[in-house]
C-alpha cells in the first residue's frame, strides 16, 4: 500500500485537474468523489486529505509516504527530515512584498510566512519587526496595522481589491512532491511508477 498526504484546498483541485488531464481519471474520479471523507483508497494507494502545513509532518512521522505540498509550506519548516524529491507543475504564485502605493519605508511587517520574511530582509540588511498572521494578511496594510505585508500573490487581485501593490518579489512557489525518507528506499519501485502514473517524467529526480 502507498499512502499520499494531499492538502485540502486549491492544490488538491490543482492536483486533481493535473491527474485527470494525464489520463488517472480513476484516482481523480474517487478524490471528487471523497465528499467529507479524510481517507481514500483506490487500489493500492490510499491518499489522505490534510491541512497544507500538515502534509509535511505526515511524510516525515512516516504515516504518508509521498506528499504534495507547496515550496512555500516547505520553506517556512524548519529541520524537515524529507526527500524534497521533485517539482510539479501546478500551484504557481510567488511571494511578495507589497504595501500601500506611497508607502517607501518598511518597519513593520504582517504575514503568515514568518521565516521566509525574516530570511527576506535579513538577506537584504534591513532591520524589521515582523506581526505573525494567520490569513487575510493584506487587511493589516488596509488598516495601517503595519506599514508592509509579505504575502503569495497569484493573480495580484486580491491586492488591487484592497488598495495595495506589490513592491518586491522574493520568490516564485510551486508545487512539490516530497517522500519519507525511509519509503523512498523501501517503496522505491512503487513511489517512483506514482510518480510516472501522475505524469511526471522519472529523469526529473
Ligand atoms: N493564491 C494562493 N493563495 C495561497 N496559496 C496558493 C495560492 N496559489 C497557489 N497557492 C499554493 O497553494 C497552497 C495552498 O493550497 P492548499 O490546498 O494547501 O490550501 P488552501 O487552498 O490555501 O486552503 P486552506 O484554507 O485549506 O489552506 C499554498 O501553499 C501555495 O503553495
Ligand atoms: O493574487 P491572488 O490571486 O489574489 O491570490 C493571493 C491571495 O490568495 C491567498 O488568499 P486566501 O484567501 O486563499 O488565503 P488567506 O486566508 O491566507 O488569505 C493569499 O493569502 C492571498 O491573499
Amino acid at each position: 500500500m502507498l499512502t499520499v498526504a494531499l492538502s485540502k484546498g486549491r492544490l488538491l483541485k490543482d492536483f486533481i485537474k493535473f491527474i485527470d488531464s494525464n489520463g488517472n481519471s480513476k484516482w481523480a474520479e474517487a478524490l471528487n468523489k471523497r465528499e467529507r471523507k479524510l481517507q481514500i483508497q483506490v487500489e493500492n494507494v490510499r491518499f489522505i486529505l490534510v491541512k497544507g502545513n500538515d502534509v509535511p509532518t505526515y511524510v516525515e512521522q512516516g504515516i504518508a509516504d509521498i506528499g504534495i505540498t507547496g515550496s512555500d509550506v516547505l520553506d517556512e519548516k524548519d529541520k524537515l527530515n524529507v526527500n524534497n524529491l521533485v517539482d510539479l507543475p501546478f500551484g504557481f504564485c510567488h511571494f511578495a512584498v507589497a504595501s500601500k502605493p506611497d508607502v517607501t519605508e518598511y518597519n513593520k511587517i504582517a504575514t503568515t510566512y514568518v521565516k521566509t520574511t525574516k530570511a527576506y530582509f535579513k538577506n537584504k540588511g534591513q532591520d524589521v519587526s515582523i506581526i505573525p498572521l494567520s490569513g487575510s494578511v493584506e487587511l493589516a496594510a488596509v488598516v495601517n496595522m503595519v506599514d508592509a505585508i509579505v504575502d503569495i500573490v497569484q493573480t495580484g487581485t486580491t491586492l488591487k481589491s484592497n488598495g495595495l501593490v506589490e513592491k518586491e518579489s522574493i520568490g516564485d512557489i510551486n508545487a512539490k512532491l516530497i517522500t519519507n525518507k525511509h519509503a523512498f528506499f523501501s517503496k522505491s519501485n512503487v513511489i517512483e511508477s506514482f510518480i510516472e502514473e501522475i505524469g511526471v517524467s522519472i529523469n526529473a529526480i
